[in-house]
């Protein structure tokens, strides 16, 4: 039986929006890190809180030691046989540092997507995107993979462009795709945090811009830490800041955090001030 459009029929209000999906989300937690490579200090004791649901953006100029940061936040640091460190790494709370701790099941709740793409050039892309669950330790059933390679790739923008060609390499895909990928691969073994290391430097504008957008879509379900140079990319992705500063051959230190729309408006700090608006570094 049809009825006559009413004017609330016409007029509907918006649907309510999505439930909070934070619930699950991780903050990740730096207190007093310092780091060195032989005798020589590259940080002085960096505290910086990466909150849940945000994506905050490490910006400074060159060699100030913000992907040494990047790399204590999950274990990268300790890879290069000079390396040392002082300070904690918390994942809610719990230290990624803690004798007790496996290595392994740090990196698979804090994944990194590199500077530059580095997918498996000649595996398909469908095995690209498994391919961090057997590094990891993570068990899936044959039935759920094809299940988690689609998720994966919608989540990283990826999906329209590659559904009729998984079985093709992941090398001969576009430089952006590659990154999208990539960027599927880390999503596969289901990590808390995200880093993201200059991850569009590599790229062109468009594809910049594709992954600026995944990056919003997934910071609602990743905790998102990325290190840029582009000062106008750090004040489109990231809700919040930080910037680092190795003054005069000092070790790199943060000079100031918050906020990316205080830090790029109304800095506290003259030096912010400059770097954002371009006039140094
Ligand atoms: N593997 C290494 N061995 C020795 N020194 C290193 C190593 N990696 C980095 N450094 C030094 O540590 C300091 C910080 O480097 P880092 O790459 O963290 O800075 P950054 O701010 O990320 O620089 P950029 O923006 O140029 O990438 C620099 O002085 C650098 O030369």
């Amino acid at each position: 039986m049809s009825t006559a459009p009413t004017q609330e029929m016409y007029f509907q209000p918006p649907p309510p929006p999505p439930p909070p999906r934070h619930a699950s989300l991780a903050t990740l937690e730096a207190r007093a890190i310092s780091a060195w490579f032989g005798q020589r200090k590259v940080l002085d004791r960096v505290s910086l809180t990466m909150q849940p649901g945000r994506v905050t953006a490490l910006i400074g100029p060159s060699g100030c030691g913000k992907s040494t940061f990047l790399r204590i936040l999950n274990r990268m640091h300790e890879l290069v046989p000079s390396a040392q460190l002082a300070g904690e790494v918390l994942l809610d709370g719990v230290d990624i540092y803690d004798t007790g701790r496996r290595l392994t099941e740090a990196r698979r709740q804090i994944g990194m997507v590199f500077q530059k793409p580095n997918p498996f050039p000649t595996m398909s892309i469908y095995d690209n995107v498994v391919a961090g669950l057997k590094l990891t330790g993570t068990n899936v059933r044959k039935s759920e993979k094809d299940a988690l390679v689609e998720e994966c790739l919608i989540k990283a923008g990826l999906w329209r462009e590659v559904s009729d060609r998984l079985k093709s390499p992941g090398g001969a895909l576009s430089g952006g795709q590659q990154q999208r990928l990539c960027i599927a691969r880390s999503l596969a073994v289901r990590p808390r945090v995200l880093l993201m290391d200059e991850p569009c430097s590599a790229l062109d504008p468009t594809s910049t811009r594709v992954i600026e957008q995944t990056i919003a879509e997934l910071a609602h379900e990743v905790t998102i830490v990325i290190v840029t140079h582009n000062m106008q990319q750090a004040h489109r992705v990231s809700q919040q800041c930080a910037f680092f500063l190795a003054e005069h051959g000092t070790p790199g230190a943060i000079v100031e955090s918050g906020d990316t729309e205080q830090m790029f408006g109304a800095p506290r700090d003259q030096r912010t001030s400059d770097y954002v608006n371009g006039r140094f570094g």
